[in-house]
C-alpha cells in the first residue's frame, strides 16, 4: 500500500496555504454555556473580559499547505476539538483570523447535519446536499455509501435509532465521499469496531494519496504516525510545538511521562 506520507501529493505544500490561522483566540464563558448572547452582541459588551471568561485557544498561528496531513495532539481539554471547529468555521475566532481556502468535510462531533427524526436515506441526501453535491450524484453514490457503512437494513430507519457505532459509520461514509479538499477527523472513529476502523483508515490513505488535506485529532500515537507528517501540540490552549510528527510525539510523551 502507498504510504501517503511519502506520496507525490506531499510535494504540493509549496503552493499557497489552504489554511491560515493568525493569532486566533476563542473565548468561552465557563458558567453560561458558551458563546456570546444576542444581547451581548447588540450592547457591544462582548469584547470586555468578564471574570468567568476563559480562552480554550489563544494566540494560535500556523498555516497549512494543500495535501499536508496534520496530527493535533494534547491532553484532554486542551483545545484540540475547538481548533478543528475553528478550521471548519463552525465557531468564529474572538481574536485573530482564520482563512480557509476550499471546502471542509468535517468528521467531528458537530457533524450535526444529521437529523434525529429523518431516515438514514434522507440524512444522506441532506448532508451531502449541504456540501454542494448535486442530487443526481448523491443518488448515484447512495448504494456505495450505505454499503461502506454496512447499514443496508437501516436505510429507512430514523437516524436516532442507530447505535453510536452505526452513526459513526454513516458519518464517515458520507463525509469521506464529499469532494471537499480538506478533511477533519476528530476521534469519532474511536467508537467504530476494529474492522470498520481499518476500512476507514484505508479510505483516509486513498484520500491523502489523492491530495486531500487532513486534520486528524487522535490520542493514538500509532494512528498519528500512520497518517501525519506534521504535528501541532496544544497545551492549555497554546500551540506549544508545530513540528514533524515524530518530534511532536516525542515531546508530548516527555511532557506526559508516557
Ligand atoms: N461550547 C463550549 N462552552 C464552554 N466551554 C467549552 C465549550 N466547548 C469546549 N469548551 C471547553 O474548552 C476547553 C477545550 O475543549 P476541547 O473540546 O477543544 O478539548 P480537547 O483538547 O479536544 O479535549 P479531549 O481530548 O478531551 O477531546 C475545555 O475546557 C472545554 O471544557
Amino acid at each position: 500500500m502507498t504510504n501517503p506520507a511519502q506520496s507525490p501529493s506531499r510535494d504540493r505544500v509549496a503552493e499557497a496555504p489552504v489554511i491560515e490561522v493568525t493569532g486566533a483566540g476563542i473565548r468561552f464563558r465557563r458558567n453560561r454555556g458558551g458563546r456570546r448572547s444576542f444581547k451581548d452582541l447588540l450592547s457591544g459588551s462582548s469584547r470586555r473580559s468578564r471574570p468567568d471568561d476563559f480562552w480554550p485557544l489563544r494566540n494560535v498561528s500556523f498555516s497549512v499547505g494543500r495535501g499536508e496531513a496534520i496530527g493535533v495532539v494534547g491532553r484532554n481539554g486542551q483545545g484540540k476539538s475547538t481548533l478543528l471547529k475553528l478550521v471548519a468555521e463552525v465557531v468564529l475566532p474572538d481574536e485573530g483570523t482564520v482563512a480557509v481556502r476550499g471546502g471542509v468535510a468535517p468528521l467531528i462531533e458537530i457533524t450535526g447535519a444529521f437529523v434525529d427524526d429523518l431516515t438514514v436515506r434522507d440524512n444522506v441526501f441532506l448532508t451531502a446536499g449541504l456540501h454542494g453535491m448535486p442530487k443526481k450524484e448523491i443518488a448515484a453514490r447512495f448504494d456505495e455509501i450505505i454499503e461502506f457503512a454496512e447499514i443496508g437494513g437501516f436505510v429507512d430507519t430514523p437516524y436516532k435509532h442507530l447505535s453510536s457505532g452505526m452513526k459513526a459509520r454513516l458519518a464517515f461514509s458520507v463525509i469521506s465521499r464529499l469532494e471537499e479538499p480538506i478533511l477533519l477527523v476528530d476521534e469519532v472513529l474511536a467508537v467504530g469496531d476494529r474492522g470498520f476502523r481499518e476500512k476507514c483508515y484505508a479510505r483516509i490513505d486513498e484520500l491523502l494519496t489523492g491530495g486531500r488535506t487532513l486534520f486528524f485529532v487522535s490520542h493514538s500515537e500509532k494512528d498519528l504516525r500512520r497518517f501525519c507528517t506534521r504535528g501541532l501540540y496544544l497545551d492549555k490552549g497554546k500551540l506549544v510545538l508545530d513540528a514533524p510528527i515524530d518530534e511532536v510525539l516525542a515531546r508530548y510523551a516527555r511532557d506526559t511521562g508516557t
